[in-house]
């Protein structure tokens, strides 16, 4: 069986166990952790879903606190750790070491399930992750690349500091505050603790990942975090993925400088050629991004920012993505029952395989300069099931780029990347044509509103 048939197998699998789990979450199998989360937190609709988890929108009772809560499948748990003698998810553990560092969704608390773990953390309200709002915009405005890159790149650093390496950059892990404009780092399902040495193991996304890894099978923590930054920072100004597969990841430079799509400033070009650069030790430091021009130039506050975001939405992409703003309508009634809903009405974030060769290595024809981007609308998210290619496969794909890259002519472009897609339940909507971030702005204005007036 070929790796994207087992990769698609296991998958479903895990994906029909979760949704058996709805009816746990009902309380027909359920147990003292559910008991007390039960007390203590209303659930309503998902938001989110990914190999082995689910993440719910939720309410604390005492307070209506926005809160998420994800599951995750005990058979899913790569890494365990410690917190006071216990033995806990590293996802938890990672967290927890997390919970004062502001760029960092706030850890509330988390309950054990035979079946896995709740984790209960804030949820900032409105808000939208980055990929949404990439989605939203086609891509962003580079005064708000760089506004939302400084905390992001500011937090990657303070993580470090707590020894604590995300390896999961991107920008599905990115989620907004549309009221203040702060990003909160989300999915610490990959983490792990930052170490001098080199790690062998990897569990992220692999179109952020490093040639290194690919190449020789290990990286180092801090540098490999430079280079998916710079994945996002490319994505964020570009609205496209910088590389399609391991393929491109390992070869883009020996073909010349990464192409741009959008007229993006030579600051911006710079500080991405710095996080790609193939030689993680020629690779820019943490420390080196902030302190680059482009991230330290004056921008302006995020009001002012977010008036220009809600002028760049075309109605067409403000009806798809208004639905992906995390608007907390009160739907408790309908939404309280979830076992009772049919799968098909469940927003889902279904991550779509990939439809470029899986393991991106040893295809005879590079199709650069042919890619239809239609056709790669998709990829998978995670590089849990990714075996990392052989060293003889990789020393064709090297040898084979060395030869394109002699006849390679700089008029075409070189690098196709393709859009993430995510398939969604439509909303039936009422009032389609507002630009997303007002709508959700006017939303919370008018609970807040209400809240008031109970007051
Ligand atoms: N605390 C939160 N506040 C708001 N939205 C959240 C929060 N946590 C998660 N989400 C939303 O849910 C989505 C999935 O969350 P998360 O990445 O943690 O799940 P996952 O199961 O690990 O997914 P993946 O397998 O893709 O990594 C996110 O992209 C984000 O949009």
């Amino acid at each position: 069986m070929g790796l994207p048939v087992l990769a698609k197998k296991v998958k479903k699998l895990a994906s029909s166990r979760i949704l058996n789990l709805k009816a746990l979450l009902n309380g027909e199998n359920s147990s003292r952790g559910f008991a007390k989360f039960r007390k203590n937190y209303k659930l309503k609709g998902e938001i989110g879903r990914g190999g082995f988890g689910i993440v719910y929108r939720a309410v604390r009772l005492s307070d209506e606190m926005p809160v998420a809560v994800k599951f995750i499948d005990r058979r899913g748990i790569k890494e365990w750790g410690k917190i006071s003698d216990e033995q806990v998810p590293m996802e938890i553990v990672m967290l927890a070491r997390c919970a004062k560092i502001e760029g960092v969704i706030r850890l509330l608390e988390w309950f054990q399930i035979p079946e896995g773990y709740l984790i209960v953390m804030e949820r900032p309200f409105p808000s939208m992750d980055m990929f949404d709002l990439i989605k939203a915009h086609g891509k962003l405005d580079e005064d708000i690349a760089a506004f939302l890159m400084r905390q992001i790149v500011e937090t990657i650093q303070a993580c470090a500091e707590k020894r604590v390496l995300h390896r999961d950059l991107k920008d599905e892990n990115i989620v907004i505050d549309l009221v203040t404009g702060e990003t909160k780092l989300i999915d610490f399902g990959a983490a792990t603790v930052l170490k001098k040495s080199h790690y062998t193991d990897f569990q992220g996304t692999r179109l952020y990942c490093p040639p290194e890894w690919f190449l020789h099978s290990l990286y180092l923590g801090k540098e490999a975090a430079v280079w998916s930054l710079g994945v996002l920072l490319y994505n964020s100004v570009n609205g496209r993925l910088p590389f399609r597969n391991e393929k491109d990841i390992c070869t883009a430079h020996l073909l010349g400088p990464l192409p741009f799509y959008s007229p993006v400033s030579a600051e911006a070009r710079d500080l991405i050629s710095r996080c790609l650069h193939f030689d993680p030790f020629s690779r820019c430091s943490l420390e080196e991004m902030l302190a680059h021009p482009w991230l330290r130039r004056d921008r302006p506050s995020w009001t002012t920012l977010a008036t220009r975001l809600d002028s760049l939405s075309s109605p067409s992409t403000a009806t798809e993505n208004k639905e992906n703003i995390d608007q907390d309508e009160d739907h408790s009634e309908e939404l309280e029952e979830i076992a009772d809903w049919p799968d098909t009405q469940v927003k889902e974030r279904v991550k779509m395989p990939e439809q470029t060769d899986e393991s991106g290595v040893g295809s005879s024809h590079d199709n650069h300069t042919d890619a239809h981007p239609s056709k790669r609308e998709c990829r998978t998210a995670k590089t849990s099931l990714l075996v990392p290619p052989s060293s003889q496969e990789m020393k064709e794909v090297v040898s084979a780029a060395k030869t394109k890259s002699s006849l390679h002519s700089s008029s075409q472009p070189i690098v196709v990347a393709l859009r993430p897609r995510r398939v969604r339940a439509a909303a039936p909507d009422a009032d389609s044509r507002s630009p997303p971030v007002l709508t959700a702005l006017r939303s919370a204005l008018s609970r807040e509103r209400k809240l008031l007036t109970k007051v």
